[in-house]
């Protein structure tokens, strides 16, 4: 057999050591490193000839594909390192599950869930219509059998990505239907739209937003290590003079 040489897409090692720091330092580079290699591997896609349709029906000529973060062994390290030096985390202890959003959402959830060696579920977007028929899944047996099948557990909830919130706020209620109380909403990347604060703020009890990275701090890094063309960065530009009426009548 032979054995891949380990490139930067499998780097994580180093990564990892001291990812439990949770120091504002560390935040800031691991969230240098995740906006550069995103762009190294071509995560950030634009297409403004034939643009996106996103979750929320909007037209737009870019998409982040944070799947293709969690396809390589650097990406899942710099994913968990960057959940592990939030300083939402720094309540960890309290932490007793993390739950992701079906379906991107699930790979960042396991990989925290896991280096934080407590429970995981996921949300799905609508209840299954056969098996089970469950909308949040990994529940215990014991779970299973109640009405509020996470009363009084503490969970954070784990979305790859927020445009105008939708999603994460969807899941987010269907945690909080089920008992959970819910210490926050955890994402890798937005891009940092009044939509999403404003959809969670109809949340009650209230439940805190962060995310690694967002869209502006992307396009720094871009700037300054060249990670996109002239010409997409001017797409951008022109599209963020107004995002969701960009895409009418294309
Ligand atoms: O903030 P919003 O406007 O809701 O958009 C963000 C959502 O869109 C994407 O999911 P998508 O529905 O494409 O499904 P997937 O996760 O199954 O790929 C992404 O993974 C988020 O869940
Ligand atoms: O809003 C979305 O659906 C969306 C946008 C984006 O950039 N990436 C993604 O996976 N979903």
């Amino acid at each position: 057999m032979i054995y891949p040489q380990k490139g930067r897409t499998q780097q994580g090692d180093e990564i990892m050591r001291d990812d439990q720091s949770g120091t504002e330092q560390n935040a800031e580079t691991v969230r240098r490193e995740i906006a550069a290699f995103a762009l190294e591997i071509g995560a950030v896609r634009l297409s403004p000839e034939e643009p996106f349709t996103w979750a929320s029906g909007y037209r737009m000529p870019i998409y982040n594909d944070n799947r293709l973060l969690m396809r390589y062994p650097r990406g899942r390290a710099l994913v968990r390192a960057g959940f592990l030096a939030h300083a939402g985390l720094g309540a960890a202890d309290s932490i007793q599950a993390v739950a992701g959003t079906a379906s991107a959402g699930i790979a960042p959830a396991a990989v925290l869930a896991e280096a934080l060696g407590i429970d995981f579920y996921y949300v799905r977007s609508s209840v299954k219509g056969h098996g089970l028929a469950r909308k949040i899944e990994g529940l215990s047996r014991e779970e299973a059998l109640l009405e509020k099948p996470l009363a009084g557990r503490s969970v954070l909830l784990v979305e790859d990505l927020i445009s105008t919130g939708g999603s994460a706020l969807a899941a987010a209620e269907a945690l909080q239907e089920a008992g959970a109380n819910l210490v926050g909403c955890g994402a890798i990347f937005s891009y940092g739209f009044d939509e999403a604060p404003r959809a969670f703020s109809r949340l009650a009890p209230p439940c805190p937003l962060w995310t690694i990275f967002d869209l502006e701090f992307l396009l720094g890094v871009a700037a300054e290590d060249g990670g996109l063309s002239q010409e997409d960065m001017e797409t951008i530009r022109r599209w963020r003079e107004d995002p969701f009426g960009w895409g009418e009548g294309r």
